[in-house]
C-alpha cells in the first residue's frame, strides 16, 4: 500500500479498506488495468473510458460541491469546493489532451450518451449527497479518490515506459494528487468519529457501492458497453 493508506487501526478508512480489499484486488487485477499499464489497452477501449469519464467527473464535481454545501466546518467547506473545482478543471485539462491526442472531439464526446453503469455512478452520486448526511456524503465520494490514487501507483509500479497512457498514470501516481487524497480520508474519519451507530453503518453501505461502481466503470468500458436498447 502506499503512503495514501497510511491510517490508524481504528477508523472509519482503515474498516471499509479492509473490508473492500478483495474488491480492491478485483480492480487492480482488471484486464483494462493489466494493459494500461503494459501500453497494449486498445483506443477503442481508452476512448470509451475518457468520453464516459468526462461525463463522470462533472457528476463528481456536483456531488463535492454538495459536499462542501454540507461542510460541518470551514476547512470542509474549502477543501470540497476546491475539490469540485480540480475534479472539473484538472480533469477536464487531463481529458481535453487525451480527446486531441486520440482525435475525440467535441461533437462525439456530446452525441454520446453516459454507458448505463456511468449513468448509475454518477446518480448515486448526486442523490447520496442531496439526500444522505455530510458522513456518508463523504463515505460515497472517497473510493474515487482513494482506489485511483493506490491503482495509479500500482500500475505507475509496473508500466511499460514510454506508455501511451502516462500522462493518465502520471496524474494519479503523482504526489500532489496523492496528498489530497490523505486529506480527504483524514476529514472522512474525523466526520465518522462524530458519527451515529447508524450513520456509521450507512457510511460503510456508500463506500462499499462506489467501489463496486468503480470496478464496473472500468470492467463496462473494457466491454465498451452501450445501452443494449
Ligand atoms: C470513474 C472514475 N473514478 C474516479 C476517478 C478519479 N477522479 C475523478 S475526479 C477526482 C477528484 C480530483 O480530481 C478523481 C480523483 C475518475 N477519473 N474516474
Amino acid at each position: 500500500m502506499s503512503d495514501a493508506t497510511s491510517f490508524s487501526a481504528s477508523t472509519f478508512s482503515a474498516h471499509a479498506w479492509g473490508r473492500d480489499l478483495p474488491t480492491y484486488e478485483a480492480i487492480r487485477t482488471m484486464p483494462f488495468n493489466d494493459a494500461l499499464a503494459d501500453g497494449t489497452l486498445s483506443l477503442e477501449r481508452f476512448r470509451h473510458y475518457m468520453v464516459q469519464d468526462a461525463h463522470y467527473l462533472i457528476a463528481f464535481g456536483r456531488g463535492l460541491a454538495i459536499a462542501a454545501a454540507k461542510a460541518d466546518d470551514p476547512d470542509g467547506l474549502v477543501q470540497f469546493a476546491e475539490a469540485a473545482k480540480v475534479a472539473v478543471v484538472v480533469e477536464r485539462s487531463l481529458h481535453a489532451d487525451f480527446f486531441e491526442t486520440f482525435g475525440i472531439g467535441p461533437e462525439e464526446f456530446s452525441r454520446t450518451e453516459m454507458s448505463p453503469v456511468c449513468h448509475h455512478y454518477s446518480n448515486f452520486l448526486i442523490a447520496t449527497a442531496y439526500a444522505e448526511p455530510y458522513p456518508v456524503v463523504l463515505a460515497a465520494l472517497l473510493p474515487c479518490f482513494w482506489i485511483y490514487a493506490e491503482i495509479g501507483r500500482d500500475i505507475l509500479g509496473r508500466a511499460a515506459r514510454p506508455n501511451p497512457y502516462d500522462a493518465w498514470i502520471d496524474t494519479y501516481a503523482g504526489e500532489e494528487f496523492h496528498e489530497a487524497v490523505r486529506a480527504v480520508i483524514a476529514t472522512t474519519d474525523r466526520a465518522a468519529s462524530g458519527a451515529s451507530p447508524d450513520v456509521l453503518a450507512r457510511m460503510h453501505v456508500a463506500y462499499r457501492r462506489a467501489t463496486q461502481l468503480e470496478w464496473m466503470f472500468w470492467d463496462s468500458a473494457w466491454r465498451l458497453a452501450d445501452w443494449p436498447v
